[in-house]
């Protein structure tokens, strides 16, 4: 394991209890605010000290409690950038670098001064005094003598929230590389799946100063209760569907999917034959014994049920009506209707209830995420 830890620290009222390991690849730490994330990484990087435990980084003892070992925060061979870092520092930007660079070890050595200057776009400040940096810039400055360090693990902390979007761009694809180019991994920590997701799918999960799960998001995902956690919604029903047609007047497009007719939101840009995916959530389907005359509902597809399933305080209806809709109503609902598998009813999807996938995909913060499993996709608030 690259990182081993196992501490105990009390901030205010907040207790943060912490035992994880790390091995080289890069890993997201995943929290709502105030979960613990910046505690955390402060007591990797040596910002703050636990009150008991240890913290070993590449076999090297960074805090051990009973040993009364603890390794200065320049000496330890992290990187980090963090929200709230009095550096400390005084010279200018060019100075600092230089410094950086000089200090770490020739053969160790991963960048150069003038490459990440160029990516990190730095020029424009070089000779400015390091207390004079807006925070963005200042953050660009951290990361530049970071990565200088040549450091064993990259800490960041929320950096793309930090550093501002403009720079996305360029960061993500280098903290890709760090891990198989440079041997060097990051620890990431954001409230935003989403932003994890874009470079890693390695998960810590913290939940009240406390690792709850951890493991690819795979793994994370099956467990009980975390998706909500995770802002993760499950789509229930993904439908391959082939456009017929587009009817301006009534405002949709008209499609098939394995025999069934579907009005979808109007789509014009579809070409007529063309297929693409749509999503249902379970609980947006409807059931009705009957067809219904006169309601706004354009779509009511007759099909059987196969199976009544319950499922914590819903019952999943799974219909055939030719391909399988899943549809999610109340036990009451179910019992009122005297449902029985076997029975005959029609599922009533409201047009504007059909999600397209790839408009999903399409929206920044709301990508489907394919477990293998199943489907799912990160809430907007994420
Ligand atoms: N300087 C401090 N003094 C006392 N308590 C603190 C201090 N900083 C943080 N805390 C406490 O520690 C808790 C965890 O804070 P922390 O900043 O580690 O959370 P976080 O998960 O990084 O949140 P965010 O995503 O909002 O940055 C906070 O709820 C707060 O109660």
């Amino acid at each position: 394991m690259l990182l081993e830890m196992n501490v105990k620290l009390r901030r205010g009222n907040f207790d943060l209890s912490a035992q994880l390991s790390l091995d080289s690849a890069n890993t997201g730490l995943f929290g709502k605010s105030g979960a613990g994330k910046s505690t955390l990484l402060g007591l990797i990087a040596g910002t703050l000290q636990p009150q008991s435990g240890h913290i070993s980084l590449d076999g090297k003892i960074l805090f051990d409690s009973r040993k009364g070992i603890v390794m200065p925060r320049e000496q330890r061979p992290v990187g980090a950038v963090l929200q709230t870092d009095s550096l400390g520092l005084s010279g200018t930007v060019r100075d600092n670098l230089a410094a950086s660079y000089q200090r770490t070890l020739k053969h160790r050595r991963l960048f150069t001064p003038d490459y990440l200057i160029r990516l990190l776009e730095l020029d424009q400040f070089l000779d400015q005094p390091i207390e004079r940096l807006i925070p963005g810039q200042l953050q660009r400055v951290t990361l530049a003598r970071s990565l200088l360090k040549s450091p064993k693990l990259l800490l960041l902390d929320d950096t793309f929230a930090a550093i501002g979007s403009a720079y996305r761009m360029q960061l993500l694809p280098i903290l890709k590389r760090l891990q198989n180019e440079f041997d060097l991994p990051v620890l990431y920590a954001s409230q935003s799946l989403s932003e994890i997701l874009e470079f890693t799918d390695q998960l810590i999960v913290l939940e009240y100063g406390q690792v709850s799960r951890s493991g690819s998001l795979r793994e994370v995902a099956k467990q009980q209760g975390i998706l909500r956690y995770l802002g993760i919604r499950k789509i229930d029903n993904i439908l391959p569907v082939y456009i017929l047609d587009h009817d301006y007047h009534a405002g949709s497009s008209m499609a098939d999917s394995f025999g069934l007719p579907l009005a979808l939101p109007l789509r014009p840009h579809f070409a007529i034959g063309s297929q693409t995916q749509v999503s249902i959530r379970a609980s947006d389907i409807a059931l009705s014994r009957h067809y219904i005359d006169g309601i706004s509902i354009q779509n009511q597809i007759k099909g059987r049920i196969c199976a009544l399933i319950p499922s914590g305080d819903s019952v999943i209806a799974q219909v055939d009506c030719g391909s399988t809709l899943l549809a999610e109503i109340t036990p009451g609902a179910c019992k009122n209707m005297a449902l029985q598998e076997g029975d005959t009813v029609y599922c009533l999807i409201k047009t504007h209830a059909i999600v397209y996938l790839t408009e999903l995909d399409a929206i920044p913060y709301q990508r489907v995420v394919n477990h293998g499993e199943g489907y799912y996709y990160l809430c907007p608030a994420n």
